[in-house]
């Protein structure tokens, strides 16, 4: 089981400031999850092209199980992981993207400006975070919960998380 951490930030790729997100996702997977995994943490620049390219081969030459990336998904110039996202996913899952919303809406009234979604390309699922080190945390405990299923349903790595910090819901389907 392959986890990417995509973090995506033209100051944090110059190295002008240090990448938060980015730790604070893994330490929010190490914290959840108990199965066995690996973490792969790539930082590149805002665009479609940079964007475009790190999801493909993470995907295609990689195989990576699951993708999550942070930044780039708000309506500044520069933000344009959505457009990559579209130019890459061959099923989007839009429940992540409404969920995510609504769960940091919570936080900011800003929540509603963050285009991101999710979606899966070959046996890998690519969930969008915002760039913002806070909104990880509530992020990834507003939809984690349905990600191994998903991971099951595609073909990925299996995953199993610590119950006392997230139910995974794996539906039981009858005998
Ligand atoms: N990976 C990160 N690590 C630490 N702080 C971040 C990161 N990404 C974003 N931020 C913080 O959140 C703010 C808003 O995020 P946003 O994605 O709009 O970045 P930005 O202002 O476009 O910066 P950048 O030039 O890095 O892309 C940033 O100004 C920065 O303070
Ligand atoms: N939880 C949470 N979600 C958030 C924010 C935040 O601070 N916390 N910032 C919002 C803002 S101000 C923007 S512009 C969008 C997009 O951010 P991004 O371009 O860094 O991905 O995410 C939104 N979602």
């Amino acid at each position: 089981m392959q986890i990417a951490i995509l973090t995506i930030s033209d100051r944090a790729s110059r190295g002008q400031y240090e990448d938060l997100s980015g730790p604070a996702i893994e330490e929010w997977l190490r914290e959840t999850i108990v199965s066995p995994f690996e973490i792969v943490r790539w930082i590149v620049p805002d665009g479609f092209g940079p964007v475009r390219d790190a999801l493909v081969e993470l995907c295609d030459e990689q195989r990576v199980d699951l993708i999550l990336t942070t930044g780039g998904t708000g309506p500044s110039p520069r933000d344009e992981t959505p457009e990559a996202m579209r130019a890459v996913m061959v099923k989007e899952l839009p429940g992540f993207g409404e969920q995510l919303r609504r769960a940091s809406l919570v936080q900011t009234p800003t929540a509603i400006l963050s285009r991101q979604t999710a979606g899966t390309r070959g046996s890998t699922l690519i969930i969008n975070l915002p760039g913002k080190p806070t909104s990880i945390r509530v992020s990834l405990n507003a939809v984690f919960a349905a990600v191994p299923y998903c991971l099951d349903l595609i073909g990925a790595g299996r995953i199993e998380t610590d119950p006392a910090r997230l139910n995974a819901f794996r539906p039981v389907s009858p005998a």
